[in-house]
């Protein structure tokens, strides 16, 4: 992700923390690509750009996609992914994302999404991934310093480091 992409509000190390330090915060601005002819949010879009932002919590956490991928082998599918649709959004709004780690499991993760534009709720996303070998295809453990990163990040509140 650079500076450079029209998407982007926000770069990696601007990836900020509130709330007790447990909350991510990324923006993006929806282009035209990202709309239909109306010029309202395609929501295969947020879909992407929900990609874009985990790239960059990740990133944050210290383990930057391009090394975790092409040199650590780990990928992180996502095997459930459920989300409410509260109000369009427009091209040209930018999309707030609050991101929370909400769950840690031996190699999977649970994130909250909740995404505004000018304050107001646009939509809202739980999704679980899974650290995968990429060369199995098969789970695996998140590694030791990855772990430790995403625990750090756990909600207060109701969250669970669900390691073994
Ligand atoms: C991901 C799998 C290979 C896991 O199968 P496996 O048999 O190896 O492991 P387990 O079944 O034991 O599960 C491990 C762990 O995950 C939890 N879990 C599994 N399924 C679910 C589920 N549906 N809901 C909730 N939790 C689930 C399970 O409880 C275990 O939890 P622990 O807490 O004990 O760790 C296999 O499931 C698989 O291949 N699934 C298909 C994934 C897929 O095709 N997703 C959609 C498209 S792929 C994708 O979106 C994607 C792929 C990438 O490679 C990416 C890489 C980088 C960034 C993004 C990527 C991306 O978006």
């Amino acid at each position: 992700m650079t500076g450079r992409r029209s998407t982007s509000a926000v770069s990696a190390r601007d990836v900020k923390r509130e709330d007790e330090q447990v909350t991510f915060k990324v923006s993006r601005t929806l282009g035209f690509g990202h709309c239909d002819p109306a010029g309202i949010a395609y929501f295969p879009s947020y879909f992407d750009i929900m990609v874009e932002v985990m790239e960059e919590i990740f990133a944050a956490l210290g383990s930057p996609w391009p090394t975790m991928m092409g040199e650590r082998r780990i990928g992180v599918p996502t095997v459930k992914l459920d989300v409410d649709f509260t109000a369009p959004s427009r091209h040209g709004d930018r999309l707030d994302f609050a991101v929370r780690v909400a769950r840690l499991g031996r190699s999977s993760l649970e994130l909250h999404y909740r995404v505004t534009t000018r304050g107001r709720p646009v939509w809202t996303a739980r999704q679980v991934i899974v650290a995968i070998s990429l060369d199995t295809q098969r789970a695996v453990p998140w590694p030791d310093d990855l772990r430790a990163a995403l625990a750090a990040h756990l909600e207060t509140a109701d969250a669970h480091d669900l390691a073994p």
